[in-house]
């Protein structure tokens, strides 16, 4: 058996499509352009890689895109500064610190210093909250993205077995959170669990998200169960290098009966949700109703 393809890259482009339209409206009935800002601290190769991807798609949908590159050896006061500045102005609706942070800075107090209503990424204690608690809230972009592909993909997800592999508060936890919520049966794995392969043999619907490359095999997968790999590996190929998930894309997919390719699974889904999240921030800092269907 051969799984179907999730085809994430496309998706994503019909998101940003619905988003280009919301932007649009929004310019010209209301004369307001949402704006994105995106903080880099340092100079990680794949974190500069992600922030040009961003910058580019915002302005692609017609968004401001406003870009705040900051020295590895930045100060945590200068940082926390540079935040409250982007708090307090109005041009700005969505703020976005790539993680992860150089060593010498606190992540959760910096992530706790954005306001909540801007935090795009969902990441601040506000929002981890009232996603727990099934109030209306800032969703992580990933898990956003990889409910969205499979409640495409499935309708509803009511009462099926779900494994998520990895507990980080980026992607396991609210992924895990965001499935029950739909009302899969939810087990979050990590590198704790204890026979790892049975566990995600009973799985219905798996969701890797580890950061190692190609972990999960064919043989750990139940005939006909659902694959999203959130994984983003670069490994050395020949000269070169590419780009892996966590999931054996060869292997899964003889089992799988639908399965995310890297690149061009969850990744393009990521981005799409962020400036899906962008908009919606947008509307509710000026009191617009916020648009239906732009995210799940
Ligand atoms: N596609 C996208 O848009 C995004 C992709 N990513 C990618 O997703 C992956 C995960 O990212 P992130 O959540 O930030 O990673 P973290 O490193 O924060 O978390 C990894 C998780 O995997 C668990 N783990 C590690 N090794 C094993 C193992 N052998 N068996 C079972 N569990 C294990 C860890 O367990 P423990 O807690 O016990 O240490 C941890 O919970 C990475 O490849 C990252 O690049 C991340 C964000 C967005
Ligand atoms: N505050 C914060 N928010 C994040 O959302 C965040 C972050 N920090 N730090 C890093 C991770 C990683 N991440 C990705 C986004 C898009 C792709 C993506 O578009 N990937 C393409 C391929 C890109 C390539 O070729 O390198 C794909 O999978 O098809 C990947 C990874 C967001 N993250």
């Amino acid at each position: 058996m051969s799984a179907d393809i999730i085809d994430g890259k496309a998706f994503a482009a019909k998101v940003r499509e619905k988003v280009a339209t919301h932007v649009a409206r929004l310019k010209e009935e209301n004369g307001i352009t949402p704006g994105l800002a995106v903080v880099l601290v340092g100079e990680d190769p794949a974190s500069q890689v992600y922030v040009r991807s961003k910058g580019k798609l915002t302005t692609e949908v017609g968004m401001n895109s406003i870009e705040h590159k900051l020295g590895a050896d930045t100060s945590e006061a200068d940082l926390l500064s540079l935040i409250a500045q982007l708090n307090a102005d109005p041009a700005v609706h969505g703020i976005l610190v790539q993680l992860p942070l150089p060593d010498h800075l606190n992540e959760d107090l910096v992530i706790n210093s954005i306001e909540p209503a801007k935090d795009v990424d969902g990441f601040h204690i506000s929002n981890v909250g009232l996603l727990g608690t099934g109030q209306k809230s800032m969703v992580p972009c990933t898990p956003l993205g990889c409910l969205m592909l499979l409640r495409d993909y499935h309708g509803s997800l009511s009462g099926m077995n779900a494994v998520v592999i990895g507990r980080s508060n980026i992607v396991g936890k609210p992924m895990a959170n965001l499935l029950l919520g739909d009302s899969c049966t939810v087990t979050i794995a990590h590198s704790r669990t204890q026979d790892l392969q049975d566990v995600v043999r009973g799985a219905d619907i798996v969701v890797a998200a580890v950061g190692r490359p190609e972990m999960v095999t064919g043989d750990w997968i139940k005939p006909g169960a659902t694959v999203i790999d959130v994984g983003i590996n670069r490994i050395p190929n020949g000269e070169k290098t590419k780009l892996v998930g966590d999931v054996d894309f060869a292997s899964a997919s003889q089992v799988a009966g639908a399965i995310t390719p890297v690149p061009g699974g969850v990744g393009p889904m990521t981005i799409a949700c962020l400036l899906a999240n962008t908009v919606t921030a947008c509307c509710r800092a000026n009191g617009i109703k916020e648009p239906k269907g732009l995210t799940a």
